[in-house]
């Protein structure tokens, strides 16, 4: 299937090999061709025979990149609980990426070496059972990946080993890879999972901790906005086949973030409309996004919702914070930062957002991990300042979030990449789904309607597991 054949990539790597005098030591030799037209989620499904458990999946709500790996040769994880879970995790990628050999001479984004992966949305948090196999911070390294950048077909293969077993090595490889993308999809075919049972057990304590939230906001003259978020299990009379889930958040939420990251037997996927940030050489771009109303009927109703929520005080105040703090934070890391002064909408399937996009410049050099570092958590899913409404999330909260409303992406070689905010999520685990929503609690907040925006939130997961079937 692929165009240019491995016989020159063996040759370059011997080449640089000795003109490293690399002497048979242990590295990372990566190369990226060119190849056919194939579909992402395709190729996903290939390898699961192979991979199971050791897949993600990426596709930005630009349809610009789409990125699907398989296979685990190098877990990046950590369990620091403060910012050096963030330092850590970059450390032991540069350290990989400074003694690699990079075959790849395409002007692509998203190929070549690329870690995939998050980091938990509070590793101060004391972890449930559903999210023991993940870390503070957990990225994987894929053996093969799919990448699809405006429209072409990039394979990057990845492979670490001592350089004197690189040419044996690569000629398995090569028989693995073009098994992989000679198949037809061999999937065994999915039953549909029936739910059983939908524990929604929290419901009247979560909203008293929404009043709770909005009474401290009030006493408290500096904490002004909470993030508080619910969590609903779904059981399954089987287990849930994650990639028929993906399948069908690929195809309901055209305009999201789609993400799958498979740790064992857990997956964790979403459809997010919220972009943490991307970095791509020189340019940065973050989104604030919070303030929701749900969509009309038809669409004098849904531009009549629209108007009311570019108006609405309480929303435009609890979108504002956002704004604050990611324009503080993007001019420490920015030379120049463009933000319009007033929200528009972002409409996503369920729902509709006010949106604020921001532009950067930066270093290109910078990497897009002190980004994160220093944008997560945003007001969006964490509050205003963080450090009260942090432990206010513990206290009030009291569960695990896990990966949810956290950093999930990717990274590659350059310091380039882009994270979502991981929300619009759930966590799969053999027959149970774990999902999320939360709201954003202002001094003018309402319980009930918070609830209400909780209920929106949780469709998407809800559809895609079949849960909603009459539309
Ligand atoms: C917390 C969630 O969403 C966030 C909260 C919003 C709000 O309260 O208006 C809007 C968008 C997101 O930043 C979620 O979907 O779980
Ligand atoms: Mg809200």
């Amino acid at each position: 299937m692929s165009t240019i054949k491995s016989q020159p990539i063996k040759e370059a790597f011997i080449q640089s090999i000795r003109e490293k005098q690399h002497d048979k030591q242990t590295a990372l030799f990566s190369y990226v061709e060119k190849i056919d037209w194939m579909d992402s989620l395709q190729f996903y499904k290939c390898g699961r025979a192979l991979y199971a458990g050791e897949r993600f999946f990426w596709k930005d709500r630009d349809g610009e990149v789409e990125i699907v790996g398989l296979g685990n040769i190098y877990t990046v994880r950590n369990e620091n609980k403060d910012q050096s879970r963030y330092t850590a995790a970059e450390k032991k990628w540069n350290d990989m990426i400074e003694s690699a050999f990079i075959h790849n001479s395409f002007d692509a984004y998203g190929i070549g070496p690329v870690l995939f992966g998050g980091f938990s949305f509070d590793p101060e948090q004391r972890q449930e059972e559903e999210w023991s196999t993940f870390s503070s911070a957990f990225f994987y390294l894929p053996e093969y990946m799919l990448t699809i950048y405006e429209g072409e077909c990039y394979v990057t293969t990845n492979v670490i080993c001592p350089s004197d077993e690189l040419e044996e090595l690569i000629d398995k490889l090569e028989v693995k890879k073009d098994c992989l993308l000679s198949q037809v999809n061999i999937e065994r075919s999915e039953e549909g999972t029936t739910l059983t049972s939908l524990e929604e057990k929290g419901r009247e304590q979560w909203k008293q901790a929404v009043d709770q939230a909005v009474k401290q906001i009030r006493l408290d003259g500096d904490l002004k906005k909470v993030v508080l978020a619910r969590k609903i299990v779904a059981n399954f009379d089987q287990e849930i086949a994650h990639d028929q889930v993906l399948e069908r958040l690929i195809e309901q939420q055209p305009d999201s973030f789609i993400f799958s990251l498979e740790v064992m037997e857990s997956c964790f996927l979403g459809a997010s409309p919220e972009r943490l940030v991307r970095k791509r050489n020189e340019i940065a771009l973050s989104t604030c996004l919070a303030g929701s109303i749900r969509r009309g009927q038809n669409d004098i109703e849904d531009a009549a919702l629209g108007n009311e929520l570019l108006n609405d005080q309480k929303n435009r105040i609890e979108h504002d914070y956002v704004v604050q703090m990611i324009k503080k934070e993007m001019e420490r890391l920015c030379y120049t930062v463009n933000i319009p002064s007033v929200p528009g909408l972002m409409k996503v399937r369920d729902i509709q957002h006010l949106y604020t996009p921001v532009t950067g410049f930066t270093e290109e050099n910078r990497s897009i991990l002190q980004f994160v570092e220093r944008l997560h958590p945003t007001p969006a899913l964490g509050g205003l300042p963080n450090e009260k409404a942090l432990p206010v999330i513990r206290q009030l909260e009291g569960m695990d979030r896990g990966f949810y409303a956290a950093p999930v992406g990717w990274m590659d070689y350059r310091k380039n990449g882009e994270f979502a905010v991981a929300i619009r999520s759930g966590l799969l685990s053999k027959q149970q789904a774990f999902l999320y929503a939360g709201c954003g609690i202002v001094a003018d907040s309402e319980a009930e309607s918070e609830l209400a925006e909780t209920r929106i939130k949780l469709r998407p997961m809800l559809r895609a597991l079949g849960e909603i079937a009459h539309e």
